[in-house]
């Protein structure tokens, strides 16, 4: 992996904040209540960001600076790191004008809304050489770091399932940016982005072999609900698909259409981990070990469980003074282990963030937009396609007339 010239930071990393709005609230409580030095913050034009430094001001956090374009603050020599906190169609541009101007980057999930746009920031930060990572702050809470630990270890054996979702109910509302296309709305880029990351975490960054996706669409065009079952079928050397090879399901659910249980479970052979909800910003973890007796079937009692916790109420946000500015989103203090880790990398001079390197967003990236092909043009020879090579799982061969079902 590249690295960063570490002369940069033998003083505190200078964080400048682009976008004023909701996320990028949430992620200036985080960057204060880890103590870092939010040098300034940046919004497209108006009173956003002068709003934005007197609402942390009046509990006496201080930003430096505030720019009334993201172009000027990134001309600021005394700036080390962008964040990114606007709307997802403006990442590619600003992330993009961020890294030219020879900063590091931390842009909001999803990176960009197209694979192809994924790709060219991608490889824009590698030829730079800065660092860049999608804000995953999922990644980052200590509960995915103690799942990460147990599967590292192999305790509870090869992961053989994982099944996750998010979903919350939203009356259709062509206005509202997670309906509006412009404004990269959809069930997919928005919600289903972190089903499809728990399952690229759990088997182990690589991409799946098998894609099935379907879902419906909103009256404004995107993504209202969906389903993907992904599947990782590594054969070994003689090319069969063998007992003891790594094999494994995930089955992920995401919408707007109702509110789902928003957990997310990875299946071992010999025990389950349940990150349970919000998982997306998870503080409460299930372990389910089976080792003693692997053919303990659930609720026979002959399993060892265990629930680890790490309350968020323990974070220095619930000490400050009021008035605080709210948080916008659920567990949003938590964006603290994300600002923390960044920092991290960068002090050790690391490119990429090791919980959630590049190339693992480029496989996120690759999956959303086959599913999302897969959703917006549900055509009978397309779904026959992408399910050659399952039908020794069951699934209808060519021959099948999908137009009758
Ligand atoms: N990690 C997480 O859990 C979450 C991540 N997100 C992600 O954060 C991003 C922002 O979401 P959120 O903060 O809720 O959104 P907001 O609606 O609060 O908008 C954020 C900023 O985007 C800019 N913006 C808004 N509308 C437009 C527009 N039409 N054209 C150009 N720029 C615009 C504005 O920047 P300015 O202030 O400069 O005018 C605004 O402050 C999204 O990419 C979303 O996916 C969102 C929620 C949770
Ligand atoms: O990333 C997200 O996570 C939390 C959701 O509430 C939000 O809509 C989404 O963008």
């Amino acid at each position: 992996m590249h690295t960063v010239q570490s002369q940069l930071f033998r003083r505190p990393i200078h964080w400048g904040i682009c976008g004023a709005g909701k996320i990028s609230t949430d992620f200036a409580i985080g960057l204060f209540q880890n103590g870092s030095c939010v040098h300034a913050v940046a919004s497209r034009g108006g009173s956003g960001a002068q709003e934005f430094v007197q609402k942390f001001a009046a509990c006496g956090q201080n930003i430096g600076h505030s720019f009334n374009s993201y172009e000027e603050m990134f001309a600021d020599p005394d700036l080390d790191m962008v964040y990114v906190g606007t709307v997802h169609p403006t990442h590619h541009q600003v992330a993009l004008a961020a890294i030219r101007a020879g900063k590091h980057v931390l842009v909001e999930k999803p990176l960009c809304t197209t694979l192809a746009e994924t790709r060219d920031l991608v490889a824009e930060a590698r030829k730079v050489g800065v660092f860049l990572m999608e804000a995953l702050w999922t990644r980052c809470f200590p509960v995915t770091l103690r799942v990460r630990e147990i599967l590292a270890s192999n305790r509870l054996g090869p992961v053989r399932a994982v099944s996750a979702d998010f979903g919350f109910y939203l009356p259709f509302d062509a206005s509202h940016r997670l309906h509006s296309k412009e404004m990269g709305g959809g069930a997919m880029l928005n919600l289903g982005f972190y089903p499809v990351q728990w399952a690229v975490f759990a088997f182990g960054g690589q991409m799946p072999n098998h894609i099935v996706a379907a879902g419906r669409l909103s009256p404004s065009g995107v993504d209202l609900q969906g389903g993907a079952t992904l599947i990782w079928d590594n054969k070994d050397h003689t090319g069969d698909s063998k007992v003891g090879t790594s094999f494994g399901v995930a089955s992920l659910t995401f919408g707007f259409s109702c509110n789902t249980g928003e957990t997310a479970e990875i299946i071992c052979e010999k025990g389950s981990l349940c990150v349970e909800t919000p998982a997306h910003a998870p503080t409460k973890l299930k372990v389910v070990d089976r080792t003693a007796d692997p053919f303990a079937r659930p609720g026979s009692g002959c399993c060892e469980e265990e629930v680890v916790e790490f309350p968020l109420e323990e974070l220095p946000y619930h000490t400050w003074a009021h008035p605080r500015p709210g948080l916008s989103y659920p567990h949003g203090e938590g964006m603290m282990y994300e600002a923390r880790h960044v920092e991290e990398c960068l002090s050790k001079g690391l490119l990429e963030s090791p919980w959630y390197p590049l190339d693992e967003t480029l496989v996120v990236a690759q999956i959303m937009d086959d599913c999302l092909h897969q959703i917006n043009r549900p055509s009978p020879a397309n779904l026959a396609d992408r399910c050659q090579g399952l039908v020794l799982l069951g699934v209808p061969d060519k021959t099948h007339s999908w137009a009758n079902d």
